[in-house]
């Protein structure tokens, strides 16, 4: 489980009153669950996860995922635990390295390996990963990061991030940057994924209807608030245009 406690974030403001964005925010999110984060720009849904990671220091409040307790947590003991996945495609994978090499840098991750042994891992292992991915990326396990389209690249860091099952994957507008058809493969990819292995998911994203149509929980933030909690039945029966109703309230 996934627990956010009375989180505060303020950023100073050099001409007045520090801005707040989130003041006592408390959300609980169930093991597995795979929640989409919507909301207008500027409500807080990059910042919440920044603050997830590590990037940011919360203000206060606490966050604890599973038995961990993440806010005295440094940075580099989150990423063994905790996945990212960012809009640009070229943000989750190293380009002068080949497609196997990124592979393999993934699977040895953490292991006290010399640098070039953890460019090397397993042919059967790296293939299996591979298998049933569209956009054909068994075919470019030998070619550098940097010659994939957008949704090869993305696909693989994808795979990448999931690859040593963390506790908590974090999405941030992954698919944004992606032709409408990859863009849809990437979501059938994520939610394959995110389903066999059972990770705790947060995706934001401003696609409605993937927001709708994957995960089992559906979140709208505004002005650092959760203004809608829409649990899997009632997500069932929500449709676009009473999101848009909700997003014209919300201002
Ligand atoms: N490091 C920072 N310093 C100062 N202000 C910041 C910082 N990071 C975020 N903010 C402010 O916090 C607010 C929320 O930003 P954030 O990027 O979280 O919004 P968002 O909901 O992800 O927006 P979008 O949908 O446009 O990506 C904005 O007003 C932004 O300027």
């Amino acid at each position: 489980m996934l627990r956010i406690n009375k989180l505060s974030k303020s950023f100073p403001n050099p001409y007045g009153q520090d801005n707040k964005l989130f003041e006592d925010l408390s959300l609980e999110v169930n093991k597995g669950d795979f929640v989409s984060i919507i909301g207008s720009n500027g409500t807080g849904k990059s910042t919440l996860l920044n603050i997830i990671s590590g990037v940011l220091k919360e203000t206060s409040g606490e966050i604890i995922l599973e038995d961990t307790n993440l806010t005295s947590l440094p940075e580099h003991e989150k990423t063994k635990i905790i996945s990212r996945v960012f809009q640009n495609p070229s943000m989750g994978t190293c380009p002068s390295m080949t497609v196997r090499e990124n592979l393999s840098l993934a699977l040895n991750k953490g292991n006290l390996l010399n640098f070039k042994k953890c460019l090397r891992h397993d042919n059967d292992k790296l293939e299996y990963l591979l298998k049933d991915i569209s956009l054909d990326l068994k075919k470019y396990l030998d070619t550098q990061a940097r010659y994939l389209s957008g949704g090869q690249r993305q696909s693989l860091s994808l795979i990448m991030s999931c690859v040593n099952d963390p506790k908590l994957l974090l999405l941030d507008e992954h698919t944004a940057a992606l032709d409408p058809k990859t863009s849809n493969e990437i979501m059938e990819l994520t939610n394959k994924i995110v389903k066999e292995k059972n990770i705790t998911t947060l995706m934001v994203t401003h696609n409605l209807s993937h927001a709708l149509k994957y995960g089992n929980r559906l979140i709208m933030l505004h002005k650092g608030e959760v203004i809608l909690d829409a649990d899997e039945e009632m997500k069932k029966k929500l449709t676009i245009e009473d999101i848009l109703k909700k997003f014209e309230y919300a201002v």
